[in-house]
């Protein structure tokens, strides 16, 4: 499980406060979570790199800023706010961008989670050489979510590149037919912020056992 600190989002508006976001993050890490993403734009997310660097120093497991990076500096500023992952969504980077950000942060020993929408992108991820390849339920554009998506594009993706289903996860279920679908690693959001993180980190965890 990726654990997401999510104040609002363009879709659903404001969420939750998280006045701690270092305390909402310990929880996560104590109730399991694998990794923390961070969501640190600011307009629409209502985030900061300062809950990035807030979080880095509350756990000990990878720390994701998830932003629109489309610049090296952007890159930069995460590691050093202390990021372990980087997102790079594909739909908003021409192919050589989406290579050269790739190669920046394989040269300062990041992880990048490349995200695809359609079997195109997916297709362009690998052949960038993504290794950690998210499919998001959530189109972009119109924000609608396809809880089946990731069951249509995960076959594209060969062994050996990490799948991670993201978005739309609001119960067990759905994380279950996630793992069903293929998923190795589920990014939730607004189902934690809203919820009680602890227990539904058990359940979801339960559902994969
Ligand atoms: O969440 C949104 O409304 C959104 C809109 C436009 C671009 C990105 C957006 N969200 C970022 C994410 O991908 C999600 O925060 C993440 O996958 C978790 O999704 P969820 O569990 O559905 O909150």
């Amino acid at each position: 499980m990726i654990a997401e600190v999510k104040r609002a989002s363009p879709s659903r508006g404001n969420l939750a406060a998280i006045p701690d976001p270092a305390a909402l993050a310990r929880s996560y890490a104590d109730s399991g979570a694998s990794a923390i993403s961070v969501l640190t734009e600011q307009r629409r997310f209502l985030g900061s790199l300062a809950d990035l660097e807030a979080v880095r120093a509350a756990v000990e497991v990878p720390v994701l800023r998830k932003d629109f990076v489309s610049s090296a500096y952007q890159v930069l500023e995460a590691r050093a706010a202390g990021a372990d992952l980087v997102l790079l969504i594909v739909a908003a980077l021409p192919d050589a961008a989406l290579r050269e950000l790739l190669a920046l942060i394989h040269d300062l020993r990041m992880t990048a989670l490349v995200e695809a929408h359609d079997e195109g992108e997916v297709d362009r991820a690998l052949a960038a050489g993504a290794r950690l390849l998210g499919v998001n339920a959530r189109d972009l554009d119109t924000f609608e979510l396809d809880r089946d998506l990731f069951g249509r594009v995960a076959h594209r993706i060969p062994d050996g590149v990490v799948k991670v289903a993201e978005s739309a996860v609001r119960t067990a279920d759905d994380v279950a037919a996630y793992r069903a679908a293929g998923a190795d690693v589920v990014l939730v959001g607004e189902a934690l912020v809203t919820g009680d993180p602890a227990a539904l980190l058990r359940a979801f965890r339960e559902a994969t056992a």
